[in-house]
């Protein structure tokens, strides 16, 4: 058996020890099996994952050990206020998309898929605080709302990755369950990001700090992209997934080059100019959050992931005018295979090489 500081041993697997933390000898011994099951397991996908850090989620911020409390405003919580470890130590995966009710859907679906009881808990929303974003965890899984654009995501990322550190989690992964504008796709495909890319097809997050242009590099994290790939083609008789870059803009309308917003002031003909060098570069999808994702989960050491269904097909329009039911089914594709993709990792069903 291992020996490690930080372990101990459980019937059935092998658990992180510490008086609070979720992945704790008791809870391994938990009289319900399943719950027992998951929480063993979860063990040895952290063992595999384990780096050299091993796999904490990093901060990069002398300033911080200064703090006597860390107020997370936006989620309204606080390391002082909240038992963090206890209630975030065993998070290994985390999947945010822009609205509170998708993210809650998300919750909700993947509980069922877990096999897991509707219980309160995974029904409340941890964020209850504050109405900026809403939690919800289900086992091993956080399921958040970012809002829309990089503002929002960035303000989520920095209290949600100071969370995760304050909470001791390791080997947390990080996916994005998005919509986008698909470029030379059919509506519905799902597009898995290679990179997210800037309005010159640059892998780059450019931001301005204290006066300067900082620029980070925005690539995913290209296993997690490729086992994404191979989840995805159980769900290849009903919709396409492919690899591609996605482009993050800031702004739906001129930003994306529509010409439906309240100014416009290119043609048409400069608008499909620039969409099909877009393509040419590579890019198969437009989206509004996945360049400072990839930049600020690359620092903080999370893999990470962006896949967004294309709610159209912008080499032919920019106006969203399907119907609910067909944008319903579309929204829930990403989710099925982030959903499947999880359970093979928990081993909860047959999968093919991941
Ligand atoms: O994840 P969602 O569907 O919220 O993301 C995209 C990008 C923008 O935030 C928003 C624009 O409609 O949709
Ligand atoms: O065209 C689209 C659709 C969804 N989200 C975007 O950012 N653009």
């Amino acid at each position: 058996m291992l020996s490690h500081p930080r372990l101990s041993v459980c019937s059935g697997g092998v658990e992180r020890t510490g008086r609070s933390s979720a992945l704790s000898a008791n809870t391994c011994f938990s009289s319900n099996p399943q719950e027992r099951d998951l929480r063993c397991i979860l063990f040895s996908i952290a063992m595999a994952h384990d780096g050299m850090d091993n796999g904490k989620v990093k901060v990069l911020n002398p300033h911080l050990a200064s703090l006597q409390e860390d107020v997370l405003y936006h989620l309204g919580m606080s390391n002082t206020t909240h038992d963090l470890p206890e209630m975030f130590g065993d998070v290994k995966f985390v999947c945010v998309g822009g609205s509170m009710g998708r993210m809650k859907a998300f919750a909700e679906f993947l509980r069922g898929e877990l096999g897991l009881p509707r219980d309160e808990e995974s029904q409340r929303n941890l964020c209850e605080g504050t109405d900026r974003y809403a939690m919800y965890k289900v086992g091993p899984v956080l399921s958040i709302n970012h809002g829309m654009g990089v503002p929002s995501m960035s303000i989520l990322l920095h209290e949600l990755f100071k969370l995760l550190y304050h909470a001791g989690s390791r080997n947390v992964l990080i996916i994005r369950i998005g919509t986008s504008g698909g470029i030379g796709l059919e509506p519905g495909t799902v597009v898995v990001s290679h990179a997210a890319v800037n309005y010159k097809f640059e892998a780059l997050f450019e931001q301005p700090i204290l006066g300067r242009l900082v620029s980070r590099p925005t690539q995913m994290d290209e296993t997690l992209a490729q086992e994404l790939l191979e989840c995805s083609k159980q769900f290849a008789e009903d919709f396409p997934t492919i690899l591609g870059d996605t482009l993050c803009t800031n702004d739906f309308y001129e930003g994306q080059g529509r010409l439906d917003g309240a100014i416009c002031k290119y043609t048409a003909a400069e608008k499909l100019n620039y969409l099909k060098h877009a393509y040419a570069a590579g890019v198969r999808n437009i989206e509004m959050e996945s360049s400072v994702f990839a930049a600020m989960s690359n620092e903080c050491g999370l893999r990470a992931a962006v896949v967004c269904t294309t709610l159209l097909n912008r080499l032919e329009g920019d106006q969203i005018s399907s119907s609910h039911a067909v944008l319903s089914d579309y929204q829930l594709r990403p989710q099925r295979i982030i959903a499947y993709y999880i359970k093979c990792k928990l081993r909860k069903t047959q999968c093919l090489k991941v």
